[in-house]
Protein backbone atom coordinates (compact mmCIF):
# COMPACT_ATOMS: atom_id res chain seq x y z
CA UNK A 1 0.00 0.00 0.00
CA UNK A 2 1.35 3.17 -0.77
CA UNK A 3 2.88 5.09 2.27
CA UNK A 4 2.88 2.14 4.37
CA UNK A 5 5.45 1.19 6.38
CA UNK A 6 7.81 -1.54 5.66
CA UNK A 7 8.73 -4.39 8.37
CA UNK A 8 9.63 -6.70 6.18
CA UNK A 9 13.39 -6.25 5.83
CA UNK A 10 14.36 -10.00 5.98
CA UNK A 11 12.02 -11.21 3.19
CA UNK A 12 12.83 -8.47 1.08
CA UNK A 13 16.69 -8.82 1.30
CA UNK A 14 16.25 -12.11 -0.41
CA UNK A 15 13.96 -10.57 -2.85
CA UNK A 16 16.63 -9.52 -5.68
CA UNK A 17 15.99 -6.85 -7.54
CA UNK A 18 14.37 -7.25 -10.88
CA UNK A 19 15.00 -3.15 -12.15
CA UNK A 20 15.86 -0.29 -10.36
CA UNK A 21 15.92 3.48 -12.23
CA UNK A 22 16.13 7.25 -11.53
CA UNK A 23 12.43 8.48 -13.05
CA UNK A 24 10.52 11.31 -12.52
CA UNK A 25 6.98 10.87 -10.88
CA UNK A 26 4.58 12.84 -12.49
CA UNK A 27 6.70 15.88 -13.83
CA UNK A 28 8.75 17.17 -11.63
CA UNK A 29 9.24 14.51 -8.68
CA UNK A 30 12.89 13.23 -9.15
CA UNK A 31 12.60 9.78 -7.69
CA UNK A 32 14.68 6.45 -7.07
CA UNK A 33 12.27 3.22 -8.05
CA UNK A 34 12.88 -0.14 -7.62
CA UNK A 35 11.02 -3.46 -8.33
CA UNK A 36 11.30 -6.70 -6.59
CA UNK A 37 9.32 -10.32 -7.63
CA UNK A 38 7.12 -8.99 -4.39
CA UNK A 39 7.00 -5.11 -4.52
CA UNK A 40 7.09 -1.68 -6.14
CA UNK A 41 9.12 0.77 -3.70
CA UNK A 42 10.48 4.50 -4.64
CA UNK A 43 11.74 7.40 -2.67
CA UNK A 44 12.16 10.69 -3.37
CA UNK A 45 15.84 11.79 -4.00
CA UNK A 46 15.90 15.23 -2.50
CA UNK A 47 14.40 14.21 0.82
CA UNK A 48 15.49 12.33 3.49
CA UNK A 49 13.42 9.83 4.58
CA UNK A 50 13.17 8.04 7.85
CA UNK A 51 15.62 5.33 6.22
CA UNK A 52 18.18 8.12 5.96
CA UNK A 53 18.82 10.00 3.00
CA UNK A 54 20.22 6.88 1.20
CA UNK A 55 21.95 6.79 -2.57
CA UNK A 56 20.90 5.69 -5.45
CA UNK A 57 19.82 1.64 -5.37
CA UNK A 58 20.11 1.40 -1.11
CA UNK A 59 16.79 0.71 -0.13
CA UNK A 60 17.34 -0.88 3.12
CA UNK A 61 14.68 -0.18 5.82
CA UNK A 62 12.47 1.54 3.58
CA UNK A 63 10.23 2.50 6.58
CA UNK A 64 9.36 5.51 5.11
CA UNK A 65 8.99 4.55 1.21
CA UNK A 66 5.87 4.10 -0.67
CA UNK A 67 5.47 0.75 -1.64
CA UNK A 68 2.98 -1.20 -3.40
CA UNK A 69 2.23 -5.43 -3.36
CA UNK A 70 3.01 -6.80 -7.05
CA UNK A 71 0.51 -9.18 -6.01
CA UNK A 72 -1.69 -5.75 -5.39
CA UNK A 73 -0.65 -4.41 -8.99
CA UNK A 74 -4.02 -4.24 -10.76
CA UNK A 75 -2.40 -3.09 -13.94
CA UNK A 76 0.58 -1.65 -15.44
CA UNK A 77 -0.12 0.36 -18.99
CA UNK A 78 2.15 3.11 -21.01
CA UNK A 79 1.02 6.93 -20.60
CA UNK A 80 -0.42 8.75 -17.81
CA UNK A 81 -3.10 6.63 -17.07
CA UNK A 82 -5.86 8.67 -18.40
CA UNK A 83 -4.26 9.51 -21.97
CA UNK A 84 -3.44 6.80 -23.91
CA UNK A 85 0.06 7.61 -25.59
CA UNK A 86 -1.24 7.87 -28.99
CA UNK A 87 -1.70 10.35 -31.95
CA UNK A 88 -4.94 12.22 -31.02
CA UNK A 89 -7.40 10.91 -34.70
CA UNK A 90 -7.72 12.78 -37.15
CA UNK A 91 -10.48 15.27 -36.65
CA UNK A 92 -10.01 14.46 -32.68
CA UNK A 93 -10.85 17.97 -30.65
CA UNK A 94 -7.36 18.69 -29.49
CA UNK A 95 -8.78 20.72 -27.28
CA UNK A 96 -10.02 17.74 -24.98
CA UNK A 97 -6.65 16.79 -23.90
CA UNK A 98 -6.29 19.32 -21.56
CA UNK A 99 -2.42 18.30 -21.05
CA UNK A 100 -0.31 15.94 -23.44
CA UNK A 101 1.13 13.27 -21.68
CA UNK A 102 4.84 12.99 -21.19
CA UNK A 103 5.99 10.80 -24.01
CA UNK A 104 7.66 7.95 -22.14
CA UNK A 105 5.49 7.59 -19.44
CA UNK A 106 3.99 4.47 -17.65
CA UNK A 107 1.04 4.27 -15.13
CA UNK A 108 0.98 1.50 -11.96
CA UNK A 109 -2.84 0.81 -10.72
CA UNK A 110 -3.35 -0.57 -7.55
CA UNK A 111 -5.12 -1.39 -4.94
CA UNK A 112 -5.73 0.78 -1.72
CA UNK A 113 -7.33 0.47 1.31
CA UNK A 114 -9.66 2.88 2.51
CA UNK A 115 -11.85 3.13 5.73
CA UNK A 116 -14.23 -0.19 6.57
CA UNK A 117 -12.67 -2.56 4.45
CA UNK A 118 -13.41 -0.59 1.17
CA UNK A 119 -10.68 -0.97 -1.40
CA UNK A 120 -10.00 1.89 -4.21
CA UNK A 121 -8.06 1.77 -7.17
CA UNK A 122 -5.06 4.45 -7.55
CA UNK A 123 -2.68 5.15 -10.20
CA UNK A 124 0.66 6.20 -9.86
CA UNK A 125 2.45 7.58 -13.08
CA UNK A 126 6.51 7.61 -13.76
CA UNK A 127 7.80 9.25 -16.35
CA UNK A 128 11.12 7.80 -18.23
CA UNK A 129 14.02 9.60 -20.27
CA UNK A 130 13.91 7.73 -23.48
CA UNK A 131 11.55 4.95 -24.91
CA UNK A 132 13.23 2.09 -24.19
CA UNK A 133 13.19 2.41 -20.34
CA UNK A 134 9.71 2.97 -20.65
CA UNK A 135 9.25 -0.28 -21.92
CA UNK A 136 11.87 -2.40 -19.74
CA UNK A 137 9.96 -1.16 -16.78
CA UNK A 138 6.11 -2.13 -18.31
CA UNK A 139 7.60 -5.44 -19.19
CA UNK A 140 9.24 -6.01 -16.43
CA UNK A 141 6.35 -5.24 -13.90
CA UNK A 142 3.92 -7.47 -16.92
CA UNK A 143 6.18 -10.33 -16.48
CA UNK A 144 5.90 -10.19 -12.32
CA UNK A 145 2.25 -9.99 -12.74
CA UNK A 146 2.00 -13.10 -15.13
CA UNK A 147 3.46 -15.19 -12.28
CA UNK A 148 0.44 -14.42 -10.55
CA UNK A 149 -1.31 -17.49 -11.65
CA UNK A 150 -4.36 -17.03 -9.48
CA UNK A 151 -6.00 -13.71 -11.45
CA UNK A 152 -8.47 -14.70 -13.58
CA UNK A 153 -8.54 -13.65 -17.43
CA UNK A 154 -11.78 -14.52 -18.81
CA UNK A 155 -14.93 -14.36 -16.80
CA UNK A 156 -18.57 -15.06 -17.18
CA UNK A 157 -21.12 -12.35 -15.82
CA UNK A 158 -24.54 -12.55 -15.39
CA UNK A 159 -26.51 -9.32 -14.72
CA UNK A 160 -29.64 -9.19 -13.29
CA UNK A 161 -31.37 -5.72 -14.16
CA UNK A 162 -34.25 -5.68 -11.57
CA UNK A 163 -32.14 -6.48 -8.28
CA UNK A 164 -32.02 -4.13 -5.59
CA UNK A 165 -32.55 -0.60 -6.60
CA UNK A 166 -32.16 -1.55 -9.77
CA UNK A 167 -28.52 -0.32 -10.93
CA UNK A 168 -26.93 -3.53 -11.90
CA UNK A 169 -26.24 -2.63 -15.63
CA UNK A 170 -25.22 0.81 -14.29
CA UNK A 171 -22.87 -0.32 -11.79
CA UNK A 172 -21.34 -2.89 -14.38
CA UNK A 173 -20.83 -0.55 -16.66
CA UNK A 174 -19.41 2.14 -14.98
CA UNK A 175 -17.81 0.87 -12.01
CA UNK A 176 -16.37 -2.67 -13.07
CA UNK A 177 -15.63 -3.21 -17.02
CA UNK A 178 -13.27 -0.52 -16.79
CA UNK A 179 -11.28 -2.23 -14.10
CA UNK A 180 -11.86 -5.22 -15.91
CA UNK A 181 -10.71 -3.77 -19.10
CA UNK A 182 -7.60 -2.48 -17.64
CA UNK A 183 -6.59 -5.24 -15.65
CA UNK A 184 -6.87 -7.18 -19.53
CA UNK A 185 -9.69 -9.22 -17.87
CA UNK A 186 -11.96 -10.51 -20.67
CA UNK A 187 -15.65 -11.03 -19.64
CA UNK A 188 -18.99 -12.67 -21.29
CA UNK A 189 -21.89 -10.60 -20.30
CA UNK A 190 -25.44 -11.83 -19.48
CA UNK A 191 -28.01 -9.54 -18.68
CA UNK A 192 -30.51 -11.82 -17.25
CA UNK A 193 -33.99 -12.00 -19.00
CA UNK A 194 -36.04 -13.64 -16.38
CA UNK A 195 -35.40 -15.13 -12.91
CA UNK A 196 -33.30 -18.52 -13.22
CA UNK A 197 -31.72 -17.68 -16.19
CA UNK A 198 -28.22 -17.76 -14.93
CA UNK A 199 -28.81 -20.74 -13.19
CA UNK A 200 -30.36 -22.57 -16.05
CA UNK A 201 -27.51 -21.14 -18.41
CA UNK A 202 -24.63 -23.00 -16.26
CA UNK A 203 -26.09 -25.74 -15.86
CA UNK A 204 -27.03 -26.19 -19.42
CA UNK A 205 -23.54 -25.52 -20.41
CA UNK A 206 -22.06 -27.14 -17.39
CA UNK A 207 -19.49 -29.17 -19.70
CA UNK A 208 -18.59 -26.23 -21.58
CA UNK A 209 -17.57 -23.56 -18.67
CA UNK A 210 -13.37 -24.52 -18.94
CA UNK A 211 -12.96 -21.65 -20.64
CA UNK A 212 -13.34 -19.21 -18.12
CA UNK A 213 -11.46 -18.73 -14.72
CA UNK A 214 -14.79 -18.08 -13.25
CA UNK A 215 -18.40 -16.85 -13.10
CA UNK A 216 -19.83 -13.42 -11.32
CA UNK A 217 -23.09 -12.01 -10.81
CA UNK A 218 -24.26 -8.74 -10.74
CA UNK A 219 -27.08 -8.63 -7.85
CA UNK A 220 -27.69 -9.40 -4.52
CA UNK A 221 -28.24 -12.58 -2.47
CA UNK A 222 -30.78 -14.15 -4.49
CA UNK A 223 -28.20 -13.63 -8.13
CA UNK A 224 -25.52 -15.04 -5.91
CA UNK A 225 -27.79 -18.27 -4.84
CA UNK A 226 -28.69 -18.70 -9.01
CA UNK A 227 -24.93 -19.15 -9.46
CA UNK A 228 -24.35 -21.02 -6.73
CA UNK A 229 -26.84 -23.43 -7.61
CA UNK A 230 -26.32 -23.72 -11.03
CA UNK A 231 -22.52 -24.37 -10.52
CA UNK A 232 -23.00 -26.90 -7.87
CA UNK A 233 -25.88 -28.84 -9.36
CA UNK A 234 -23.91 -28.89 -12.16
CA UNK A 235 -20.62 -30.26 -11.05
CA UNK A 236 -22.55 -32.96 -8.94
CA UNK A 237 -23.94 -33.77 -12.44
CA UNK A 238 -20.80 -33.91 -13.85
CA UNK A 239 -18.89 -36.61 -11.45
CA UNK A 240 -22.20 -38.76 -11.51
CA UNK A 241 -23.02 -37.44 -7.73
CA UNK A 242 -26.91 -37.76 -6.76
CA UNK A 243 -27.84 -34.76 -4.96
CA UNK A 244 -30.89 -35.64 -4.25
CA UNK A 245 -29.24 -38.05 -1.53
CA UNK A 246 -29.23 -35.99 1.28
CA UNK A 247 -26.19 -38.14 2.38
CA UNK A 248 -24.39 -37.60 -0.67
CA UNK A 249 -20.94 -36.10 0.14
CA UNK A 250 -20.78 -33.58 -2.70
CA UNK A 251 -18.21 -32.54 -4.98
CA UNK A 252 -16.51 -28.71 -4.60
CA UNK A 253 -17.07 -26.78 -7.84
CA UNK A 254 -14.20 -25.83 -9.23
CA UNK A 255 -14.86 -21.88 -10.83
CA UNK A 256 -15.06 -19.47 -8.46
CA UNK A 257 -17.50 -16.72 -7.56
CA UNK A 258 -17.31 -13.47 -7.78
CA UNK A 259 -20.33 -10.82 -6.66
CA UNK A 260 -20.61 -7.61 -7.57
CA UNK A 261 -23.15 -6.06 -4.63
CA UNK A 262 -26.64 -4.88 -6.33
CA UNK A 263 -29.17 -6.18 -4.29
CA UNK A 264 -30.89 -5.36 -1.40
CA UNK A 265 -29.00 -7.53 1.71
CA UNK A 266 -25.99 -8.44 -0.24
CA UNK A 267 -25.36 -10.42 2.95
CA UNK A 268 -23.08 -13.01 1.07
CA UNK A 269 -20.82 -10.09 -0.24
CA UNK A 270 -20.63 -8.18 2.44
CA UNK A 271 -19.67 -11.28 4.88
CA UNK A 272 -16.60 -12.00 2.78
CA UNK A 273 -15.45 -8.74 2.01
CA UNK A 274 -16.53 -6.74 5.16
CA UNK A 275 -18.05 -4.11 3.14
CA UNK A 276 -20.95 -4.19 -0.08
CA UNK A 277 -18.81 -2.00 -2.32
CA UNK A 278 -18.37 -3.06 -6.24
CA UNK A 279 -15.12 -1.90 -6.80
CA UNK A 280 -13.71 -3.40 -3.93
CA UNK A 281 -15.52 -6.89 -4.92
CA UNK A 282 -14.00 -6.16 -8.68
CA UNK A 283 -10.61 -5.35 -7.00
CA UNK A 284 -10.34 -9.00 -5.26
CA UNK A 285 -11.71 -10.64 -8.48
CA UNK A 286 -9.13 -9.02 -10.47
CA UNK A 287 -6.32 -10.03 -7.88
CA UNK A 288 -7.80 -13.19 -7.49
CA UNK A 289 -8.27 -13.71 -4.67
CA UNK A 290 -9.72 -17.43 -3.10
CA UNK A 291 -12.44 -17.51 0.17
CA UNK A 292 -13.51 -21.37 0.59
CA UNK A 293 -17.48 -22.06 1.27
CA UNK A 294 -19.94 -24.29 3.23
CA UNK A 295 -22.40 -24.93 1.76
CA UNK A 296 -25.95 -26.15 2.90
CA UNK A 297 -27.61 -28.97 1.14
CA UNK A 298 -31.22 -28.75 2.60
CA UNK A 299 -33.77 -31.59 1.71
CA UNK A 300 -37.54 -33.08 2.31
CA UNK A 301 -37.37 -36.71 2.86
CA UNK A 302 -35.28 -38.15 0.21
CA UNK A 303 -36.08 -34.66 -2.22
CA UNK A 304 -33.43 -32.20 -2.83
CA UNK A 305 -35.00 -28.54 -2.27
CA UNK A 306 -32.05 -26.18 -1.92
CA UNK A 307 -28.78 -24.85 -0.98
CA UNK A 308 -27.80 -22.50 1.18
CA UNK A 309 -24.54 -20.16 2.63
CA UNK A 310 -26.03 -17.29 4.77
CA UNK A 311 -29.70 -17.78 6.35
CA UNK A 312 -31.79 -20.62 6.67
CA UNK A 313 -35.08 -18.96 8.87
CA UNK A 314 -38.27 -20.27 10.46
CA UNK A 315 -40.48 -18.32 12.09
CA UNK A 316 -39.51 -14.60 12.32
CA UNK A 317 -37.14 -14.59 9.59
CA UNK A 318 -38.97 -16.87 7.68
CA UNK A 319 -42.32 -14.53 7.80
CA UNK A 320 -40.27 -11.43 6.89
CA UNK A 321 -39.54 -12.77 3.71
CA UNK A 322 -42.76 -14.06 2.76
CA UNK A 323 -44.23 -10.78 3.97
CA UNK A 324 -42.12 -8.88 1.57
CA UNK A 325 -42.42 -10.89 -1.71
CA UNK A 326 -45.47 -8.90 -2.70
CA UNK A 327 -43.43 -5.77 -1.62
CA UNK A 328 -40.53 -6.71 -4.29
CA UNK A 329 -41.18 -2.96 -6.27
CA UNK A 330 -40.35 -1.28 -3.18
CA UNK A 331 -36.69 -2.92 -3.06
CA UNK A 332 -34.57 -3.12 0.21
CA UNK A 333 -37.36 -1.15 1.71
CA UNK A 334 -40.00 -4.09 1.44
CA UNK A 335 -37.75 -5.87 4.55
CA UNK A 336 -38.24 -3.26 6.91
CA UNK A 337 -42.19 -3.14 6.45
CA UNK A 338 -42.33 -6.63 6.89
CA UNK A 339 -39.55 -6.71 9.11
CA UNK A 340 -42.70 -4.25 11.38
CA UNK A 341 -46.07 -6.16 10.51
CA UNK A 342 -44.15 -9.53 11.65
CA UNK A 343 -42.62 -7.93 15.00
CA UNK A 344 -45.91 -6.92 15.47
CA UNK A 345 -47.29 -10.12 15.08
CA UNK A 346 -45.34 -12.14 17.50
CA UNK A 347 -46.15 -15.34 16.34
CA UNK A 348 -44.98 -18.62 18.00
CA UNK A 349 -43.96 -21.96 15.97
CA UNK A 350 -43.82 -25.38 17.83
CA UNK A 351 -41.48 -27.92 16.88
CA UNK A 352 -38.97 -30.45 17.00
CA UNK A 353 -35.35 -29.37 16.25
CA UNK A 354 -32.80 -32.28 15.93
CA UNK A 355 -29.49 -31.40 15.53
CA UNK A 356 -25.51 -32.92 15.37
CA UNK A 357 -23.25 -30.88 17.73
CA UNK A 358 -19.82 -29.90 15.99
CA UNK A 359 -16.67 -31.10 17.94
CA UNK A 360 -15.70 -29.37 21.27
CA UNK A 361 -12.90 -28.89 19.64
CA UNK A 362 -14.19 -26.37 17.62
CA UNK A 363 -15.11 -23.09 19.25
CA UNK A 364 -18.43 -22.52 20.30
CA UNK A 365 -20.84 -19.63 18.89
CA UNK A 366 -20.76 -16.42 21.08
CA UNK A 367 -17.62 -16.43 21.44
CA UNK A 368 -16.92 -13.25 20.11
CA UNK A 369 -13.94 -13.61 17.48
CA UNK A 370 -14.49 -13.00 14.10
CA UNK A 371 -13.61 -15.43 11.40
CA UNK A 372 -11.24 -13.25 9.77
CA UNK A 373 -8.75 -13.36 6.54
CA UNK A 374 -6.69 -16.42 6.53
CA UNK A 375 -8.59 -17.83 9.50
CA UNK A 376 -6.53 -20.24 11.43
CA UNK A 377 -10.26 -21.97 12.24
CA UNK A 378 -11.18 -22.55 8.98
CA UNK A 379 -7.48 -23.78 7.47
CA UNK A 380 -7.79 -26.11 10.14
CA UNK A 381 -10.30 -27.96 7.94
CA UNK A 382 -13.88 -29.56 8.25
CA UNK A 383 -12.84 -32.03 10.79
CA UNK A 384 -14.21 -35.37 10.92
CA UNK A 385 -17.78 -35.79 11.73
CA UNK A 386 -16.92 -37.66 14.79
CA UNK A 387 -18.66 -36.61 17.36
CA UNK A 388 -18.01 -35.51 20.89
CA UNK A 389 -20.68 -35.14 23.10
CA UNK A 390 -21.73 -32.20 25.64
CA UNK A 391 -24.78 -32.59 27.65
CA UNK A 392 -27.53 -29.40 27.67
CA UNK A 393 -28.43 -28.74 31.02
CA UNK A 394 -32.12 -27.84 29.67
CA UNK A 395 -34.35 -30.74 31.11
CA UNK A 396 -36.34 -30.07 27.92
CA UNK A 397 -33.42 -31.33 25.86
CA UNK A 398 -33.05 -34.68 25.60
CA UNK A 399 -30.44 -37.07 24.61
CA UNK A 400 -30.55 -39.20 21.37
CA UNK A 401 -27.77 -41.98 20.80
CA UNK A 402 -27.65 -43.01 16.99
CA UNK A 403 -25.97 -45.34 14.99
CA UNK A 404 -24.85 -42.59 12.12
CA UNK A 405 -24.05 -39.45 14.74
CA UNK A 406 -24.66 -37.95 18.10
CA UNK A 407 -28.02 -36.14 17.60
CA UNK A 408 -29.81 -34.25 20.41
CA UNK A 409 -33.40 -32.41 20.36
CA UNK A 410 -35.17 -29.69 21.84
CA UNK A 411 -38.58 -29.29 21.25
CA UNK A 412 -40.72 -26.54 22.14
CA UNK A 413 -41.94 -23.04 20.87
CA UNK A 414 -39.87 -21.19 18.51
CA UNK A 415 -40.28 -17.61 17.71
CA UNK A 416 -37.39 -18.28 15.60
CA UNK A 417 -34.97 -20.92 14.38
CA UNK A 418 -31.96 -19.39 12.61
CA UNK A 419 -29.17 -21.95 11.06
CA UNK A 420 -26.16 -19.27 9.91
CA UNK A 421 -23.89 -20.94 8.09
CA UNK A 422 -21.73 -17.98 8.19
CA UNK A 423 -22.01 -14.83 10.31
CA UNK A 424 -24.64 -13.07 7.86
CA UNK A 425 -23.02 -9.52 8.49
CA UNK A 426 -24.62 -7.29 6.06
CA UNK A 427 -25.38 -3.55 6.37
CA UNK A 428 -28.29 -4.17 8.85
CA UNK A 429 -26.71 -5.96 10.81
CA UNK A 430 -22.16 -5.72 10.14
CA UNK A 431 -21.63 -8.01 12.89
CA UNK A 432 -24.30 -10.14 11.50
CA UNK A 433 -26.75 -12.54 12.77
CA UNK A 434 -23.98 -14.65 14.17
CA UNK A 435 -21.15 -12.90 14.97
CA UNK A 436 -18.42 -15.64 15.25
CA UNK A 437 -19.59 -18.25 12.75
CA UNK A 438 -16.86 -19.53 10.32
CA UNK A 439 -16.99 -18.94 6.09
CA UNK A 440 -15.29 -22.31 5.80
CA UNK A 441 -15.02 -24.67 9.22
CA UNK A 442 -17.69 -26.84 7.72
CA UNK A 443 -20.49 -25.90 10.61
CA UNK A 444 -23.02 -23.90 10.89
CA UNK A 445 -24.40 -21.87 14.05
CA UNK A 446 -28.08 -22.82 14.91
CA UNK A 447 -30.26 -20.48 16.53
CA UNK A 448 -33.16 -20.97 18.60
CA UNK A 449 -35.37 -17.60 19.77
CA UNK A 450 -38.16 -19.12 22.21
CA UNK A 451 -40.83 -16.75 23.68
CA UNK A 452 -40.23 -14.08 25.21
CA UNK A 453 -42.10 -11.06 25.70
CA UNK A 454 -42.19 -8.60 22.87
CA UNK A 455 -39.94 -5.86 24.73
CA UNK A 456 -37.07 -9.12 25.18
CA UNK A 457 -37.46 -9.60 21.47
CA UNK A 458 -36.94 -6.26 20.54
CA UNK A 459 -34.05 -6.19 22.05
CA UNK A 460 -32.66 -8.80 20.99
CA UNK A 461 -33.12 -7.70 17.38
CA UNK A 462 -31.62 -4.46 18.18
CA UNK A 463 -28.57 -5.99 19.21
CA UNK A 464 -28.25 -7.17 16.12
CA UNK A 465 -27.53 -3.20 14.97
CA UNK A 466 -24.68 -2.81 17.76
CA UNK A 467 -22.17 -4.31 19.19
CA UNK A 468 -24.19 -5.80 22.32
CA UNK A 469 -24.68 -9.72 22.37
CA UNK A 470 -27.29 -10.97 20.84
CA UNK A 471 -27.08 -14.03 22.41
CA UNK A 472 -27.09 -12.93 25.97
CA UNK A 473 -30.87 -13.54 27.05
CA UNK A 474 -32.39 -16.77 28.72
CA UNK A 475 -35.01 -16.97 25.91
CA UNK A 476 -31.13 -17.47 23.18
CA UNK A 477 -29.56 -20.44 22.66
CA UNK A 478 -27.61 -21.40 20.52
CA UNK A 479 -25.32 -24.36 18.58
CA UNK A 480 -22.54 -25.21 16.33
CA UNK A 481 -23.54 -27.66 14.15
CA UNK A 482 -22.82 -29.87 11.74
CA UNK A 483 -26.72 -31.52 10.81
CA UNK A 484 -30.27 -30.46 11.79
CA UNK A 485 -33.31 -31.43 11.43
CA UNK A 486 -37.26 -29.92 12.11
CA UNK A 487 -40.35 -31.16 12.41
CA UNK A 488 -43.24 -28.43 12.56
CA UNK A 489 -45.88 -29.99 15.63
CA UNK A 490 -48.46 -31.15 13.15
CA UNK A 491 -46.01 -33.72 11.49
CA UNK A 492 -44.65 -35.44 14.65
CA UNK A 493 -42.48 -38.32 14.18
CA UNK A 494 -45.00 -41.78 14.61
CA UNK A 495 -42.47 -43.82 15.22
CA UNK A 496 -39.68 -42.01 17.35
CA UNK A 497 -36.34 -43.17 15.48
CA UNK A 498 -33.14 -44.48 16.87
CA UNK A 499 -31.26 -42.45 14.20
CA UNK A 500 -32.76 -39.45 12.81
CA UNK A 501 -30.39 -39.70 10.55
CA UNK A 502 -31.73 -43.41 9.07
CA UNK A 503 -34.24 -41.71 5.84
CA UNK A 504 -30.61 -40.03 4.92
CA UNK A 505 -29.43 -43.80 4.64
CA UNK A 506 -32.30 -45.29 2.25
CA UNK A 507 -33.22 -47.12 5.53
CA UNK A 508 -36.28 -44.89 6.76
CA UNK A 509 -38.33 -46.79 9.09
CA UNK A 510 -40.34 -44.35 10.45
CA UNK A 511 -42.83 -41.27 8.83
CA UNK A 512 -44.31 -38.31 9.40
CA UNK A 513 -47.73 -37.64 9.34
CA UNK A 514 -50.46 -35.03 11.55
CA UNK A 515 -50.74 -35.94 15.29
CA UNK A 516 -53.83 -33.42 15.41
CA UNK A 517 -57.25 -35.51 16.20
CA UNK A 518 -60.28 -34.15 14.73
CA UNK A 519 -61.51 -30.69 15.74
CA UNK A 520 -58.24 -30.20 17.48
CA UNK A 521 -56.64 -26.88 16.63
CA UNK A 522 -53.88 -27.51 14.07
CA UNK A 523 -50.48 -25.22 15.19
CA UNK A 524 -49.51 -22.40 13.32
CA UNK A 525 -46.93 -23.04 10.31
CA UNK A 526 -44.64 -20.60 9.39
CA UNK A 527 -41.98 -20.97 5.88
CA UNK A 528 -38.12 -21.44 5.85
CA UNK A 529 -36.00 -18.75 4.30
CA UNK A 530 -33.22 -20.33 2.61
CA UNK A 531 -30.88 -17.52 1.38
CA UNK A 532 -34.25 -15.27 0.65
CA UNK A 533 -35.65 -17.95 -1.56
CA UNK A 534 -39.24 -19.26 0.54
CA UNK A 535 -38.71 -23.20 0.72
CA UNK A 536 -42.64 -25.11 -0.38
CA UNK A 537 -41.56 -27.32 3.19
CA UNK A 538 -41.69 -26.86 6.69
CA UNK A 539 -40.16 -30.35 7.61
CA UNK A 540 -36.18 -30.40 6.21
CA UNK A 541 -33.18 -31.86 7.03
CA UNK A 542 -30.31 -29.89 6.30
CA UNK A 543 -26.59 -31.03 6.35
CA UNK A 544 -23.03 -28.38 6.01
CA UNK A 545 -21.04 -29.26 3.16
CA UNK A 546 -17.29 -27.94 4.29
CA UNK A 547 -15.09 -25.77 1.44
CA UNK A 548 -18.26 -26.84 -1.79
CA UNK A 549 -17.58 -23.39 -3.37
CA UNK A 550 -14.56 -20.74 -3.74
CA UNK A 551 -15.17 -17.01 -3.72
CA UNK A 552 -13.14 -14.08 -5.12
CA UNK A 553 -12.96 -12.95 -1.69
CA UNK A 554 -10.53 -13.45 1.26
CA UNK A 555 -12.60 -12.69 4.37
CA UNK A 556 -12.07 -9.90 6.92
CA UNK A 557 -8.72 -8.14 7.15
CA UNK A 558 -7.73 -6.60 10.14
CA UNK A 559 -7.58 -2.86 9.99
C1 LIG B 1 -35.06 -2.56 16.11
C2 LIG B 1 -34.30 -2.74 14.85
C3 LIG B 1 -34.06 -4.15 14.61
C4 LIG B 1 -33.29 -4.40 13.36
C5 LIG B 1 -32.97 -5.84 13.26
C6 LIG B 1 -32.14 -6.11 12.10
C7 LIG B 1 -31.77 -7.55 12.02
C8 LIG B 1 -31.15 -7.76 10.72
C9 LIG B 1 -30.60 -9.13 10.55
C10 LIG B 1 -30.28 -9.31 9.15
C11 LIG B 1 -29.90 -10.70 8.86
C12 LIG B 1 -29.76 -10.89 7.40
C13 LIG B 1 -29.51 -12.28 7.10
C14 LIG B 1 -29.40 -12.47 5.63
C15 LIG B 1 -30.31 -13.02 4.93
C16 LIG B 1 -30.21 -13.19 3.47
O1 LIG B 1 -29.96 -14.52 3.18
C17 LIG B 1 -31.53 -12.83 2.80
C18 LIG B 1 -31.32 -12.72 1.31
O2 LIG B 1 -30.72 -11.52 0.99
N1 LIG B 1 -32.03 -11.56 3.27
C19 LIG B 1 -33.13 -11.51 3.99
O3 LIG B 1 -33.78 -12.47 4.25
C20 LIG B 1 -33.52 -10.13 4.46
C21 LIG B 1 -33.72 -10.14 5.94
C22 LIG B 1 -34.04 -8.77 6.40
C23 LIG B 1 -34.48 -8.79 7.80
C24 LIG B 1 -34.94 -7.43 8.22
C25 LIG B 1 -35.54 -7.49 9.56
C26 LIG B 1 -36.03 -6.15 9.98
C27 LIG B 1 -36.61 -6.27 11.36
C28 LIG B 1 -37.22 -4.99 11.78
C29 LIG B 1 -37.88 -5.18 13.12
C30 LIG B 1 -38.40 -3.89 13.57
C31 LIG B 1 -39.06 -3.93 14.90
C32 LIG B 1 -39.61 -2.57 15.16
C33 LIG B 1 -40.54 -2.56 16.30
C34 LIG B 1 -41.26 -1.29 16.42
N1 LIG C 1 -34.17 -10.68 -15.41
C1 LIG C 1 -34.79 -11.02 -14.30
N2 LIG C 1 -36.10 -10.74 -14.12
C2 LIG C 1 -36.71 -11.06 -12.97
N3 LIG C 1 -36.11 -11.65 -11.91
C3 LIG C 1 -34.80 -11.93 -12.04
C4 LIG C 1 -34.08 -11.63 -13.23
N4 LIG C 1 -32.81 -12.02 -13.05
C5 LIG C 1 -32.73 -12.54 -11.82
N5 LIG C 1 -33.92 -12.50 -11.20
C6 LIG C 1 -34.28 -12.93 -9.83
O1 LIG C 1 -34.40 -11.77 -9.02
C7 LIG C 1 -34.26 -12.15 -7.66
C8 LIG C 1 -33.70 -11.04 -6.82
O2 LIG C 1 -32.49 -10.64 -7.32
P1 LIG C 1 -31.26 -10.13 -6.50
O3 LIG C 1 -30.79 -11.13 -5.56
O4 LIG C 1 -30.27 -9.68 -7.53
O5 LIG C 1 -31.77 -8.83 -5.72
P2 LIG C 1 -32.47 -8.60 -4.32
O6 LIG C 1 -33.43 -9.68 -4.02
O7 LIG C 1 -32.95 -7.22 -4.33
O8 LIG C 1 -31.27 -8.64 -3.32
P3 LIG C 1 -30.97 -9.56 -2.04
O9 LIG C 1 -31.09 -10.97 -2.55
O10 LIG C 1 -29.57 -9.18 -1.67
O11 LIG C 1 -31.97 -9.23 -0.98
C9 LIG C 1 -33.38 -13.36 -7.67
O12 LIG C 1 -34.01 -14.38 -6.93
C10 LIG C 1 -33.25 -13.75 -9.13
O13 LIG C 1 -33.54 -15.12 -9.32
CA1 LIG D 1 -19.49 -22.19 8.59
Amino acid sequence: MEGEGGGEGEEEAEDAVVLSSRLLRGRRQQVDVRLTRRVLTWKDVNKTTKCGNVGFGHFSGTAACPRIQVCEIVAVQDGDGTHPITEPAEGEAVAKQHKKPHPHAFTVCYVRRSAQHRWLSRDVTFCCGHQSLQRQWITAVQQNLALLSNRPRSLLVFINPHGGRQLAVWIYDRKVAPLFARAGISADVIITERANHARDHLREQRGNLDKYDGVVCVGGDGMFSEVLHGLVSGTQANHGVDQDRPDARLVPCSLRIGIIPAGSTDCVCYSTTGTNDPVTSALHIILGDSQPMDVCSVHSDAAFLRYSVSLLGYGFYGDVLANSERNRWMGPLRYDLAGVRTFLSHQYYEGSVWFVPAPETQRLPGVREQCVARCHVCQQGSCSEKMELKHLSDDEDKFIKGSGGEWRVVQGKFLAINMATMSCACPRSPQGLSPSAHLADGTADLILVRGCSRFGFFRHLLRHTNADDQFDHSFVEVHRVRRFRFQPKNQQLCVAPEDPSGAEKGTKTHTFSPICRAGEEVPAQSTWTCDGEMLPHAAIQVRVQGKLIRLFARGIEHQ
